[in-house]
């Protein structure tokens, strides 16, 4: 019998961000190994003209709930979903649901944030640091709670090279940068935000940094833990291998490359492409709330939950398989053939960019305009550059991340828990799961259907041929024009052709001299 299962049997579990990747994977499986849980409530914000009974039904109707409606299928009746807007005070929730909330919940685990990472500081800090701290303040109003599990990132403290299983503190105390939040213009933002965020690359890492520290402090009286999963990918194992339903992290760029769309970018090839699956995560994050609420440790333990320093994978090792399996089964429609390089200096990105993005995204414009369609792979080549620069700092560097307390919690775990709720990544095979990655992002992102491989391969070999027709008819034309131009040329010209007529001549002799 699975402890972790049976802890969460008859629970009042409060989510937040459960629409999000992470939040519907944590929720699922909740759902699948305790069927018996009391109830799970969702703090969730009407979006995109939905209401919240749209949005819950159409995550319970998604391929990733499949399982559970089988095994749950009363599932509907145990989500509650809870207006709510993190950005406002109080999160907008009505008097009677904060009071059921207050009331009843066992368990919260705090998934919601902003993971942009250009958002404006403002915003960032509203999301990542000030609701965190409302919800930790609601926490402590609830007699009956267990555990508060954060969702964090192993790159909240990114500056840094070596990073241990603590909270490292911030220039500014958290609760600063709240206030003045509250009183500085935007202008003034702006121009503070770099001296803020110091040797952190974006607002992201930095506010969920802030997050951490305001966790440390506003959580001391509670059972608290905190996870910090690295580059969450598509699940590994459950409820299916391959499942993702959004763009970020390296999927947005998966499809790019499957697409032909990226064809250069510069990495470092031997750096740690540390990723996690999803599912990983997940059991993690419950194995930590059943330890945090049965073990009670004295202290806030962090939970790092990476791959690099158990089963290391670079992101050479990746990249080829991604390409490996576009060839293999490729993308529907796609606009070059699957082709790409790691670029390693500045100068050869710039060159490749105008070469290999650039110029056949003004090419490929100006046929359209040609043909009376609207261009638009420029505006789009121009959005893959702008997220390829944003993701750049973390494809050229590697970290080091302790894991001594993840690795404690999995001592901590039954044989039949390790087995149910597994987040050893040493039984990771990359390679097949970067193919099975591709494949989700294929069927449950771009949601292609694998009857159209053939025709898409045929797409393939047409693209093959113009590329060769485009190639040849280029080089005719160069030469064409240096040949008018210059003397040089002409003379290279002469000496080709009078060399192989020499060497044609030699063979003519040397067969009609054997006959
Ligand atoms: C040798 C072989 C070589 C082969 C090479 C093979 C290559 C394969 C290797 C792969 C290497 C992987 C490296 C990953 C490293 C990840 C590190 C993450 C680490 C941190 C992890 C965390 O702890 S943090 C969670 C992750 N957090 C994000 O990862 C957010 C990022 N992101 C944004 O911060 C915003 O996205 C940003 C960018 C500002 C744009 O912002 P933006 O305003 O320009 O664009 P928006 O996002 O608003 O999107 C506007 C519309 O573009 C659509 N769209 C957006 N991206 C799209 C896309 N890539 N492809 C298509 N469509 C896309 C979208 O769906 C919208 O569509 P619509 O308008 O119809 O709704
Ligand atoms: N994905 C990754 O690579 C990694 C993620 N993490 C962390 O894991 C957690 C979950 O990430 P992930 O699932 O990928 O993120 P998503 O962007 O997929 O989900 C974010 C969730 O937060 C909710 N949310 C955002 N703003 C508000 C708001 N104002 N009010 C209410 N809800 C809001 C979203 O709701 P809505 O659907 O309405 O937008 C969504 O449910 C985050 O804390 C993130 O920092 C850590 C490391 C890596």
């Amino acid at each position: 019998m699975s402890m972790i299962a049976a802890f969460y049997g008859g629970k009042s579990i409060l989510i937040t961000g459960a629409t999000g990747f992470l939040g519907k994977v944590l929720m699922e499986k909740l759902f699948r190994t305790s069927p018996d849980l009391k109830i799970i409530y969702i703090l969730v914000r009407p979006k995109a003209g939905q209401t919240l009974q749209q949005r819950v039904f159409q995550i319970l109707n998604s391929k990733l709930f499949e399982k559970v409606k089988e095994i749950c299928p009363n599932v509907h009746e145990k989500i509650r979903p809870i207006s709510a807007d993190l950005n406002q005070h109080d999160f907008g929730i009505s008097k009677e649901d904060l009071e059921e909330l207050l009331s009843s919940t066992n368990i919260v685990f705090h998934c919601a944030a902003t993971v942009r990472f250009d958002d404006h500081l403002r915003h960032a800090v509203q999301l990542n640091v000030t609701a965190t701290q409302q919800l930790l303040s609601m926490a402590s109003q609830m007699p009956k709670l267990e555990a508060f599990i954060h969702l964090s990132t192993a790159f909240s403290n990114c500056n840094l090279k070596h990073i241990d299983e603590v909270i490292y503190p911030c220039s500014v105390e958290p609760k600063k940068i709240i206030d003045s939040m509250e009183w500085l213009d935007d202008a003034i933002i702006d121009e503070i935000t770099p001296k803020l965020i110091g040797d952190r690359p974006n607002t992201y890492t930095y506010t969920k940094a802030l997050g951490e520290i305001v966790v440390q402090q506003e959580g001391a009286n509670m059972n608290i833990a905190i996870i910090r999963p690295s580059i969450v990918g598509a699940t590994w194992q459950e409820p299916f291998p391959g499942w993702v339903d959004n763009l970020n992290g390296p999927s947005g760029l998966i499809i790019a490359t499957g697409k032909g769309f990226l064809r250069a970018i510069k990495a470092t090839p031997m750096a740690i492409a540390d990723l996690i699956p999803a599912d990983t995560v997940v059991n993690l994050t419950l194995a930590a709330g059943w330890y945090t609420a049965v073990h009670r440790p004295k202290s806030t333990l962090i939970y790092h939950c990476t791959s690099g320093n158990l089963n290391p994978c670079n992101w050479l090792k990746m990249g080829l398989q991604v390409l490996a399996t576009c060839e293999k089964v490729p993308f529907e429609k796609a606009f070059r053939r699957p082709k790409a390089d790691f670029t390693t200096t500045r100068f050869t990105t710039h060159y490749w960019n105008a070469v290999s993005h650039r110029a056949p995204a003004i090419i490929y414009d100006i046929y359209l305009r040609l043909t009376g369609r609207k261009p638009r792979v420029m505006k789009l080549m121009n959005r893959l550059l702008r997220t390829i620069s944003m993701l750049e700092y973390f494809i050229n560097r590697s970290w080091e991340w302790s894991t001594h307390n993840t690795e404690m919690l999995m001592s901590m775990l039954s044989p039949e828990d390790q087995r149910m709720f597994n987040f050893d990544v040493r039984q990771l095979n990359w390679l097949e799961y970067i193919e099975n990655y591709v494949l989700g992002v294929k069927k449950y992102l771009l949601k292609e259907d694998m009857a159209g491989v053939p025709e898409a391969r045929q797409h393939l070999r047409r693209l093959r041929n113009i590329h060769y027709l485009f190639n040849i008819a280029l080089f005719l034309i160069i030469w064409r024009l240096l040949i008018a131009r210059w003397q040089m040329a002409r003379n290279v010209w002469v000496f080709i052709v009078s060399f192989c007529s020499k060497f044609l001549s030699y063979f003519r002799a040397s067969s009609t001299l054997k006959l």
